[in-house]
C-alpha cells in the first residue's frame, strides 16, 4: 500500500434502524464511519446480524442511511442527480453469496456481460470480444466459450466467476463483496480469493470484503473493520489486529476461527451472558466485562497506528499482558483451503 491513499468510498456517521414485526426497534447500524481507501482491500468481519449487510447496501445506495452520508470520491450520493447516482452505483459493484438469484434466468452469460459493459462505457464496439477476454480474465477459458451459455448451465464456480466478471465488465472502483464465499465449495473458496486479490492488483481495484470468517481477512485484507451489535468495535491494520486483537469481541472471533457454516454457533458457546446494561453494546456477553462497563459507554480512544477500538478493558491492557484477556484456546482447523 502506497502512503496515504486517496479514500474512496466513505460512510460518515452512517445510521439505520429498522423497525421490526412486532414494533421492536433493531439498530441495525448505530452511527458509524468507514473509509476504503485507493486499491485497498478492507474486510468487514462480524457475526450473523451484527450489521454488515446493511451497511454494505448503504454504501450500494441500496439502502437509504436515516443519517449520515456516503461519499464516493468525494462527492455525496444523496447530492446527486439521478443520472450522476445511477453512474456512481456502476462504480460500486457488488458480489452477492447467491449467485442464482443475482442473475436473470433467460438471458446469455454474453447478454448478462453486454448489459454491464455498456451501463459504464456506452456502446462498445466488438462486445462478443470484448466479453470474452472478461470471462478469461476471471479463469474461464476459452471465454467464447461460455458466451451463448446459460447461467444455470455452469457449475457453481464457475457462476461465481460469472458474478466477478459481471462486477469488473462494469469497470468499478470498488467491489463490494458480501459474503461471496460463503455458497462456493470449499475446495473453490481459494481459488475465488486468488482471484479476487489477481483482479484487485491488476485494476487497482478497491474491495469491501464482507465475512463472518476472520480467518480470511487475515489472508487477504489490508484493513479489518469489526463491528458488533451495529457498531465498529475495533478496526486497524489487518496483521497488526490480527496477531494482537484488542477487543475482547475480536479476540473471540479470533479465537473461534469460525469455519463458514457453524461458526456463530462455534462463537456463542465461548459467550458469556448477563442482562444488558446501558453501557457497553458487548457488555452483556464480555467474558472480561468490568462492573464500568455495564454503566458507561466506550469511546474510541486515540487512533494509534491507524488502530483504534471500543473498549475499557483492551485500553487497561494494551500491552496484552492480562490473562484475562488471552484469547481462549479452541481447537477449530480453519475453513479455508488456500487454492
Ligand atoms: N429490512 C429489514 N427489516 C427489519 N430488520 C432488518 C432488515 N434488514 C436487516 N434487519 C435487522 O438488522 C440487523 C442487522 O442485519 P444485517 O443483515 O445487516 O446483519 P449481517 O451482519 O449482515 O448478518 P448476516 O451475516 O446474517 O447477513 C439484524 O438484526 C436484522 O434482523
Amino acid at each position: 500500500m502506497p502512503n496515504d491513499p486517496m479514500p474512496v468510498l466513505q460512510l460518515e456517521q452512517v445510521r439505520r434502524t429498522f423497525i421490526q414485526r412486532d414494533g421492536s426497534r433493531v439498530d441495525a447500524v448505530r452511527p458509524t464511519d468507514l473509509v476504503v481507501a485507493e486499491g485497498e482491500v478492507v474486510a468487514l468481519v462480524g457475526e450473523s446480524g451484527s450489521g454488515k449487510s446493511t451497511l454494505a447496501n448503504i454504501a450500494l445506495a441500496l439502502e437509504t442511511p436515516d443519517s449520515g452520508r456516503v461519499l464516493l470520491d468525494g462527492h455525496d450520493l444523496s447530492r446527486l442527480s439521478p443520472r450522476d447516482l445511477r453512474r456512481s452505483r456502476t462504480a460500486m459493484q457488488p458480489v452477492f453469496q447467491d449467485s442464482t438469484a443475482a442473475f436473470n434466468p433467460r438471458r446469455t452469460v454474453f447478454q448478462i456481460l453486454h448489459e454491464a459493459l455498456e451501463c459504464r462505457r456506452g456502446k462498445v464496439e466488438a462486445p462478443r470480444e470484448m466479453a470474452a477476454d472478461i470471462l478469461e480474465r476471471v479463469g474461464l477459458h476459452p471465454g467464447a466459450s461460455f458466451l451463448d451459455r446459460y447461467h444455470h448451465e455452469l457449475s457453481g464456480g464457475q457462476r461465481q466467476r460469472l458474478g466477478i466478471a459481471r462486477a469488473i465488465a462494469a469497470k468499478p472502483r470498488v467491489m463490494i463483496a458480501d459474503e461471496p464465499l460463503s455458497g462456493a465449495d470449499v475446495s473453490i473458496r481459494g481459488q475465488i480469493l486468488n482471484l479476487l486479490l489477481d483482479l484487485q492488483r491488476a485494476e487497482r481495484l478497491s474491495i469491501l470484503f464482507i465475512t463472518h470468517d476472520i480467518s480470511i481477512a487475515e489472508v487477504f485484507a489490508d484493513r479489518v473493520v469489526v463491528m458488533y451489535r451495529g457498531e465498529v468495535v475495533e478496526e486497524g491494520p489487518a496483521g497488526a489486529v490480527l496477531s494482537a486483537p484488542a477487543h475482547p469481541y475480536t479476540r473471540l472471533l479470533k479465537a473461534a476461527v469460525p469455519s463458514m457454516d457453524a461458526g456463530d454457533v462455534a462463537i456463542r458457546d465461548l459467550l458469556v451472558s448477563r442482562p444488558a446494561g446501558h453501557g457497553c453494546t458487548f457488555n452483556a456477553r464480555c467474558a472480561v466485562a468490568m462492573e464500568r462497563c455495564a454503566t458507561e459507554v466506550p469511546d474510541y480512544g486515540p487512533r494509534r497506528h491507524g488502530r483504534r477500538y471500543k473498549c475499557f478493558r483492551a485500553a487497561d491492557s494494551a500491552s496484552g499482558d492480562d490473562p484475562d484477556l488471552r484469547p481462549a484456546t479452541v481447537a477449530h482447523a480453519p475453513a479455508l483451503g488456500m487454492a
